[in-house]
């Protein structure tokens, strides 16, 4: 992959007693498409407002193509920021709209339409010039927001929930725009998302963050199918994760029963979260299974059936393309490799249990 293009370092905020951003460490590269992900308060705006100049840090830095920007003006940065809300002046034409920042920085009209047009017909809206913003539907004003911020040629465009507003189609629509945009234009994206559906969607790296922390750096492919700990694993698709205690080397405890699983080097007796996919999970017959239980609800979701299978007390989330019907009795079965054992957050871990064996 590409350079380095911007380096937060051991970057630290607070609002009064609310520390948002603990010593926090990313960097990013120059053509990455990386997003923020994580849920509602857990600091992806304020460190995207960080990168854009809105908000200074109370300790560290950010670090611009080798250039310490952290004092820096917004205005100032090779950084154009979108937010969720479109914010168009809607006392002006799209052409208006789109020109104003350049107007500002005393560029000739020539150049300006030129521009107009450039950005029009990148954003698929070739023609709107003379529309103005309430004429156009949520999708197509975040477009021209996102046209007025390309206009300015930014090294980097930050992204703020920018489809947030949008309904569910126009969402996927857009999610596929902005990747085409990405490639066409070469430059970087940070964008902020709660959704994790579109980070997996649309990112070259996730970033997963939870109060104030980065919890995982990886493409959506590690992030997805090796989660580093329960909190990935629960937000990142859907999992069962279960109490688990390893037992041998290759043997987890999960529930009173004894499952394969791989080494993870983490010695015995010690308390880990098993974490399985829904998809992962093997209905056999009762006999044939490493627990039994019984399937207690089926919903049909187009691409698979889901069911819970009630086994040792617990709920487990089973997706199979072939439908079981509530009632059916059926064993559990997990290939190995697909339990993920994960070790506890410290303060769980404090006490390690002894268990028979
Ligand atoms: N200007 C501010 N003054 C005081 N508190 C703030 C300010 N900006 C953010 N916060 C607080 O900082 C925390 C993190 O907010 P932030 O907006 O970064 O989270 P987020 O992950 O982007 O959440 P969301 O997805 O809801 O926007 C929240 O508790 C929020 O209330």
């Amino acid at each position: 992959m590409s350079n380095k293009l911007i380096d937060i370092v051991n970057v630290s905020k607070s609002f009064g007693d609310n520390l948002v951003l603990d010593d926090l460490n990313l960097y990013i590269r120059e053509n990455e498409f990386l997003t923020l992900l994580g849920p509602s308060g857990c600091g992806k705006t304020t460190l995207l407002r960080i990168i854009g100049g809105f908000e200074t840090p109370d300790t560290g830095k950010v670090i611009f193509d080798g250039k310490d920007i952290t004092d820096l003006a917004p205005n100032k940065r090779q950084l154009n920021t979108v937010f969720q809300k479109y914010a168009l002046f809607t006392n002006m034409t799209i052409a208006e709209n789109i020109a104003f920042g350049l107007k500002i920085k005393g560029k000739t009209k020539s150049y300006i339409n030129d521009k107009i047009r450039y950005a029009l017909k990148l954003v698929n809206l070739e023609g709107f010039e003379d529309r103005t913003p309430d004429s156009l539907s949520g999708g197509q004003q975040q477009r021209i927001a996102i046209a007025r911020a390309i206009v300015n040629e930014p090294k980097v465009l930050l992204l703020d929930e920018p489809l947030g507003a949008l309904d569910l189609k126009l969402r996927q629509d857009m999610q596929y725009e902005l990747i085409r945009l990405k490639n066409e234009l070469g430059i970087t994206f940070v964008y902020v998302t709660h959704d994790q559906e579109e980070a997996l969607t649309m990112s070259d790296t996730i970033v997963v963050m939870n109060q104030g922390y980065i919890q995982q750096i990886g493409t959506p492919e590690d992030i997805y199918n090796e989660p580093k700990n329960a909190f990935v694993a629960d937000f990142i698709g859907e999992s069962n994760i279960l109490p688990a205690t390893m037992v041998q080397d290759k043997l987890v405890k999960i529930l009173g029963a004894s499952f394969p699983c791989v080494d993870v080097g983490f010695g015995r007796n010690r308390p880990v979260d098993a974490v399985i996919r829904p998809e992962d999970i093997d209905l056999v017959k009762p006999e044939d299974g490493i627990i039994e239980g019984v399937v207690t609800h089926l919903i049909f979701k187009g691409v698979h059936y889901e069911m819970e299978v009630t086994a040792n007390n617990f709920e487990w989330l089973v997706h199979s393309t072939d439908m079981v019907e509530v009632g059916t009795e059926v064993g559990i079965q997990v290939n190995p490799f697909d339990i993920q054992i994960m070790k506890k957050p410290e303060s769980e871990d404090a006490e390690a249990v002894t268990i028979e064996e």
